[in-house]
């Protein structure tokens, strides 16, 4: 197969770089494949059938002594069950592989799977199998979920129009200060007791959405959804992109919570940056069509007892992202967080 890429190394690719050297040969004619938050597939009984697959890695997705087992077991099932969720799908089952180092205590191990099967519980899913093997020394799970969608409920990436708005389902922002503080615990000293344990449970424990895209996924308004995992600016990059349309986001109405100010000190330029680049913030995404969204927001508010939050809009053009504050257009620095090459 010709590559039109020649780099050295795959540090000089972008992930989505990567990913294309796969998605390329795919074969569409199974569904919708490659490139929204889960596979789509018919299923039984005329409903679609949603597969989607995420690895959580030692030292790029957590350090061992920064969580505890039961809440890594809870994580790592809440982000798949979260790219459920942006489909508007019901999680039905999921598979777990482990390659776990030899030294590991069984302690860990059963913390582990209490975080991990409670979760499942809650959403009424079972462990249908997996695969265990050694590591040398990092720990690495690899969740594979499943779930179905009613054909007519499914929000795909690609279905945003021009003039839809851009919601958020909470605030932003939090899951990568508590990450910060974890990471420096020293340089956050200032923040209440009450504060740091907020942003920190947010990125330990978020809580995915699922509620929230089963009722949304079954609004016609409701064009596109998708989790935010890797942060505002990319995720809305996603939408645009595959939408085929331009993205303004009001930085302004970037909903932030009171920990997260505190730990900005009330800064609130910075913190919008800040929240804007995000990651791991597993909130839900979405493009509704601007005469309904009053409407949407009023049901949502007496559902969900939360606001749906209006935060940009989508723009008739090529597939750019700008960044407003103040009804003017503003450079963002570039703090995304990558696993490989900036794109
Ligand atoms: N190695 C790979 N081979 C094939 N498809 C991949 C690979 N890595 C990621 N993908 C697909 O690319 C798309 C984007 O991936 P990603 O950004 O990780 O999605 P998500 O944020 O929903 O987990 C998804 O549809 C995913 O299934
Ligand atoms: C040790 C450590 N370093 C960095 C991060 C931050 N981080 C890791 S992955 C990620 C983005 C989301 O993860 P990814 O694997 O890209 O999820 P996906 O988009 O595939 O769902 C972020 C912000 C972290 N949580 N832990
Ligand atoms: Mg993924």
């Amino acid at each position: 197969m010709a590559d039109s890429l020649n780099p050295k190394n795959i540090n000089e690719l972008s992930e989505e770089q990567i990913i294309n050297l796969f998605a390329e040969s795919r074969h569409r004619d199974h569904g919708i494949g490659i490139g929204d938050d889960c596979s789509v597939t018919d299923g039984p009984n005329g409903v679609k059938q949603l597969v989607s697959t995420d690895l959580v890695i030692e030292q790029v997705h957590f350090r061992r002594e920064d969580i505890s087992p039961r809440a890594l077991g809870s994580k790592a099932l809440a982000v798949n069950l979260s790219d459920i969720a942006a489909m508007g799908g019901i999680p039905k089952g999921f598979y777990l592989s482990l390659a776990l180092p030899k030294d590991l205590s069984a302690h860990w191990l059963t913390r582990f799977r209490d975080g991990l099967l409670v979760l499942a519980q809650r959403h009424n899913i079972s462990l249908l199998g997996g695969d265990t093997t050694r590591s040398q020394n990092d720990i690495v799970i690899s969740i594979t979920i499943t779930g179905t969608v009613k054909p007519k409920h499914l929000k795909l990436r690609s279905m945003a129009e021009p003039g839809d708005v851009l919601c958020v389902t909470g605030s932003l922002g939090d899951s990568a200060a508590g990450f910060k503080v974890l990471s420096h615990p020293d340089r956050y000293s200032y923040l209440s007791d009450a504060n740091r344990k907020q942003l920190v449970e947010h990125h330990q424990e978020p809580k995915p959405e699922v509620a929230k895209g089963k009722w949304l996924a079954q609004m016609e308004a409701v064009h596109a959804m998708i989790d935010l995992s890797d942060g505002l600016i990319r995720d809305s990059r996603h939408i645009a992109s595959q939408s085929r349309c331009g993205v303004d986001i009001t930085l302004d109405r970037l909903p932030l919570s009171a920990p997260f100010k505190a730990f900005h000190r009330a800064q609130i330029e910075q913190a919008q940056d800040f929240a804007a680049a995000g990651g791991e913030d597993y909130k839900l995404l979405l493009a509704i069509a601007a005469d309904d969204l009053e409407e949407i927001q009023k049901k949502f508010k007496q559902k969900f007892n939360t606001p749906l939050h209006q935060i940009g809009t989508m723009k008739k053009g090529e597939p750019q992202l700008r960044t407003l504050r103040d009804g003017a257009p503003i450079k963002l620095e570039e703090q995304q967080f990558k696993h490989f090459k900036g794109s």
